[in-house]
């Protein structure tokens, strides 16, 4: 098995493929009230492309695989997929990203295909504020989906939760809460300027030293390092808790020295960076029946692509066509 390393020396074993943009939520940071242009069936890739993609990447040092979206579950054949993903032997990780809303019904059956985590967006725990922010009435069943997650042994079992101020900055406390009384670990997320900044304003974004410092007050916070995963958090216990709590922070503290990660859109562009607007178009190659060959130069073309950081305090641009949801986080 072969390890990746991009310019920057950096080994990339981590693809994050984004399997449709469409979404059953129209979180306010991420969708407008409309949802955004629906790609064509045709636009989107196979899920035999998908799989042929996914052995191809394994073949240039992807051992990670994680499903987003728009929303991962709303696509039909999510459960065929993952089955097909398991069985490429180099992928030792499949994950998810996902708002949960239709989790707990597929969960046995996500299991069963060979799904071994899941991550959950959850940014608040209040009825009437999860309506306002996602503009759909789903909080009871995002819980339920994290209780199943947990009786399954889907673990680490991680909450993301997007930190805006006036928004949930006073549930803090109550996240924290969540992590000491049960085996969860909640990922405070840095608020991006990313896509159309239908919702982003810069005094709405909180810094993870801020954060940790309200929790400090109830808490005592010790770093840890056991708790599995792929991503740029970092991770403390809880003095006598059960869970910890996490900090992702692309705004405070780059963290791209690390990075280790590929994007692959719904329809079929490798993304090196995920504020990086250049793509390499997949999708293109695999309709003149390329070899698997044609389709590694590829991939090693986007990974050579990948930029040093990220260059967020530049802006998104215009000219960037794509928002959140399209991307997949
Ligand atoms: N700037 C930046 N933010 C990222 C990147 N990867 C993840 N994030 C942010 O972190 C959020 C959570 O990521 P997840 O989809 O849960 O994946 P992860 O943190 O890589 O997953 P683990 O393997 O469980 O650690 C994303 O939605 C983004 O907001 C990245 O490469 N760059
Ligand atoms: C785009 S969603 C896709 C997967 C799935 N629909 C979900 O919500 O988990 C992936 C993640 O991106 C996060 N996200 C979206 N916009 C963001 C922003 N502007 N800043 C930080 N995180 C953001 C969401 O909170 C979510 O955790
Ligand atoms: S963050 Fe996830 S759940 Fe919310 S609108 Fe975007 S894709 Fe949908
Ligand atoms: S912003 Fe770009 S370079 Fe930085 S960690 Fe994310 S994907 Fe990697």
């Amino acid at each position: 098995m072969i390890d990746m390393l991009d310019t920057y020396n950096r080994n990339i074993n981590y693809l994050r493929i984004s399997v449709t943009d469409r979404c059953n939520l129209r979180c306010r940071y991420c969708m407008p009230e409309e949802g955004i242009s629906k790609l064509d069936h045709r636009e989107i890739l196979s899920l035999e492309d998908i799989v042929r993609s996914v052995k191809v990447a394994a073949g240039v040092g992807i051992r990670k695989i994680r499903l987003t979206g728009g929303e991962p579950l709303v696509r039909k054949d999510i459960a065929r997929l993952i089955g097909f993903i398991s069985e490429v032997p180099e992928i030792d990780d499949i994950a998810m990203t996902t708002n949960g809303v239709l989790f707990a019904d597929m969960a046995e059956q996500l299991k069963a295909a060979g799904l071994d985590r899941v991550n959950f967006s959850m940014d608040t725990m209040v009825s009437e504020k999860f309506r306002y922010i996602s503009r759909r009435d789903h909080l009871a069943d995002v819980r339920k989906a994290i209780f199943k997650a947990l009786e399954l042994g889907l673990e680490p079992v991680k909450i993301n939760t997007v930190v805006i101020r006036g928004f949930n900055d006073d549930e803090l406390l109550d996240f924290a809460d969540l992590a000491f009384d049960f085996p969860l670990h909640i990922r405070f997320i840095e608020f991006m300027p990313i896509g159309d900044l239908l919702f982003w304003k810069k005094d709405r974004m909180i810094t993870s030293e801020q954060i940790k410092e309200k929790i400090e007050q109830r808490y005592e916070l010790t770093p840890t390092k056991l708790v599995k995963g792929s991503g740029p958090a970092r991770y403390f216990k809880l003095a006598g808790g059960r869970g910890t709590i996490g900090f992702i922070t692309p705004m405070s503290h780059k963290f791209c020295s690390e990075c280790n990660r590929l994007r692959m859109t719904a329809d079929g562009k490798l993304r090196g960076c995920l504020y990086d607007k250049r793509e390499i178009d997949l999708k293109k190659a695999l309709q003149s029946k390329p070899s698997d060959e044609d389709l590694k130069q590829l991939f090693i073309e986007a990974i050579l692509l990948k930029p040093y950081e990220h260059h967020m305090d530049a802006g998104w641009g215009k000219d960037n066509p794509r928002k959140m949801s399209q991307i997949g986080g």
